[in-house]
């Protein structure tokens, strides 16, 4: 991203940060939403139809279009992105924009305290590309552990590390050096590089954390520099990877601006033949011939599937909503989410540049604009210090954001809270301790029978004691790190901050700490587990092969099928998932 003249580009930036913090998020759909009474007018007849054009759907438009005999219609209820979003270091503002869906939790009772009305903010990506055109860009696959997992334990034959490997690896064109080869793949749509600096690595080695050159190599626990989604110095998304270039084939059809409201089933056969979405305030209808899928992602895609029939049946029925099939659809919901409070104080100035300043670097493929969030360094830590167990905390190394007041509105942190809080932003290191395994669960529900509506998102966040008790470990650790020679030279200190609703507590105290945690949370936007994938209807949504339980021509592909979080963020494995479902169908159509 280079532009003639660099006034142009801060003018750009500039004006889509403004709108940002404008921005005044819908409380409903009806922001791209009109609904009309019309009848619905015919769209055409397709092999398959997907709906959501995000991680997970671009793919398979872009696979399924291999074969070009199949007709496949894209339905996507955002639009196109723009430069702004190709800065990754510019990410947040992306959530206060049409680009989101903007959702908040309900109000939590056990974490994001300190939020406005104790609701997490939970931005999702409503434009082409989904969550991979507005977020921070990390590449972490997590580790063999966790896919292992979804196959002996959650039952799904095909799934273990050993089986999906090739799939993670064939989107891949990792760039970067040095990386475990064996790993990673070379020459694939989505390009993954490094542009970090290797700040503080000495402190974690200190207690014994080892520096890796790759986490998603042979180990993954360690300190490494993050992996991004990036290419030169633009984000990669799976719009940019998998459809920009790809338009020109005859048998995609891509319809923007596309807001499915029902999947279209016949109820004696439990069989989908199409979709009916809204375009321009136009009812539309499309039909499949082959399959419909859905992949809508870890929010929408329960929420379409219960406005069309199937969830629970109590629930379905309160909303007056007739019974197709009875699954455990928005059950299950969990999410990664971390502790903010962790800020180290150093006598080094990072970054202070104007804006002007940080794009004229941006555009010699220099940093602080180059990862999302400032992230520098991710370190996957298990208390055993055990390679081949899976991790339980990642630490998420990372310079401050611009200025505090946009943390404040990037986390939407009650007024009250940002005055302890208070970030020094060119010099503070701020340390982010993620849970990688939450044993809380939550839920997707609708509000009403009306698409127009935003679902209710109940995460449940560190409702389980044992959620706690982790953070609080790797929150110790870091605490234990205060005295180390590394932020001597620095002259450097953990920032001491005052929870204002803790006073109550030994300052200091675990009791301190756990209501500190509960206070300064917030998630990093990887929901999952919505639709989760087994064998048992009972339990889960789809099967091993991503169809509906007990359905016809209905599959779901997407993050909400993941059995459970992996050891790292929701992005690869989703490009995995979407790589081997596009496999699957096509053997399944007799096409590979
Ligand atoms: C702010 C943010 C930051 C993140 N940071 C990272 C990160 O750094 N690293 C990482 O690995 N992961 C990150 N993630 C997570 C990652 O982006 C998601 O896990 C991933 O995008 C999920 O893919 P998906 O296909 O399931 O859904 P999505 O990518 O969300 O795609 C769903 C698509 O369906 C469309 N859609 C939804 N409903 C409808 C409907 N009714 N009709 C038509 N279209 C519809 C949406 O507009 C969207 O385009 C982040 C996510 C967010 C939101």
């Amino acid at each position: 991203l280079k532009y003639d003249n660099l006034e142009d580009f801060v003018d750009m930036v500039e004006d889509n940060i403004n709108k940002a913090l404008n921005y005044t998020i819908s409380k409903d759909n009806s922001d791209i939403l009109n609904l009309s009474s019309s009848t619905a007018k015919d769209f055409g007849t397709f092999d398959f139809i997907i709906i959501g054009g995000g991680a997970a759907g671009a793919i398979l438009a872009n696979r399924l279009t291999e074969i070009s005999e199949w007709k496949i219609l894209l339905l996507e209820a955002g639009g196109l992105p723009n430069d702004f979003t190709k800065i990754l270091g510019l990410s947040p503002y992306n959530y206060f924009s049409t680009r989101s869906w903007g959702y908040n939790s309900t109000s939590q009772k056990h974490a994001c305290l300190a939020m406005k009305e104790e609701k997490c903010s939970l931005p999702q990506g409503r434009v082409i590309g989904g969550g991979t055109t507005i977020n921070a860009g990390v590449y972490a696959r997590g580790h063999p552990e966790d896919f292992d997992r979804w196959s002996n334990v959650y039952g799904n034959p095909g799934w273990s590390y050993e089986e999906v490997l090739p799939y993670f690896k064939k989107s891949e064109n990792a760039v970067f050096e040095p990386r475990d080869s064996d790993y990673h793949g070379e020459g694939g749509y989505y390009t993954v590089d490094i542009n970090a600096v290797k700040l503080f690595k000495p402190l974690f080695n200190e207690k014994g954390i080892d520096f890796i050159d790759d986490y998603n190599g042979k180990y993954q626990n360690g300190i490494a520099q993050v992996q991004m989604s990036l290419k030169g110095n633009e984000r990669v998304s799976t719009y940019s990877a998998f459809l920009e270039n790809f338009t020109s084939r005859s048998n995609l059809n891509i319809s923007l601006h596309s807001f499915v409201t029902k999947i279209a089933i016949n109820n004696a056969t439990k069989t989908a033949y199409g979709a009916y979405f809204v375009k321009d305030g136009v009812n539309y209808f499309a039909k499949a011939k082959k399959e419909v899928i859905v992949s809508a992602g870890g929010i929408n895609s329960p929420q379409l599937l219960m406005l069309s029939g199937i969830g629970r049946k109590k629930h379905l029925k309160e909303l007056n909503i007739p019974l197709v099939k009875y699954l455990p659809v928005g059950k299950y919901l969990q999410d990664h989410i971390l502790f903010l409070g962790l800020i180290v104080r150093t006598n080094r100035i990072f970054y202070n540049q104007t804006m002007a300043e940080m794009l004229k670097l941006y555009e010699e493929n220099q940093r602080p604009l180059m990862t999302g969030f400032q992230v520098e360094l991710v370190s996957f830590t298990n208390f055993g210090r055990n390679q081949s167990i899976r991790p339980d905390i990642e630490y998420i190394i990372s310079t401050p954001p611009p200025s505090s007041s946009q943390f404040e509105i990037f986390f939407g942190i009650k007024d009250s809270y940002m005055d302890p809080f208070n970030i020094n932003t060119s010099s503070d290191i701020l340390i982010y301790t993620c849970l990688m395994h939450p044993k809380s669960r939550g839920s997707v529900t609708l509000k009403s029978n009306s698409p127009l509506d935003k679902p209710l998102i109940n995460p449940n966040y560190l409702a389980e004691d044992e959620d706690i008790e982790t953070l609080y470990r790797g929150v110790e650790l870091i605490l234990s790190m205060n005295n180390s020679q590394i932020l001597k030279n620095y002259e450097a200190y953990i920032v001491d901050v005052e929870y204002p609703n803790c006073v109550s507590y030994k300052k200091s105290s675990k009791e301190w700490w756990f209501c500190a945690i509960r206070q300064f949370t917030s998630p990093i936007y990887h929901p999952v587990s919505t639709n989760r994938m087994g064998p048992d209807p009972k339990t889960s949504v789809v099967n091993a092969h991503l169809q509906v339980h007990g359905m016809k021509k209905l599959r779901v592909v997407d993050s909400s099928v993941m059995p459970e979080l992996n050891s790292g963020h929701t992005t690869a494995p989703v490009l995995m998932l979407a790589e081997k479902a596009s496999n699957i169908i096509k053997k399944q159509h007799n096409r590979y």
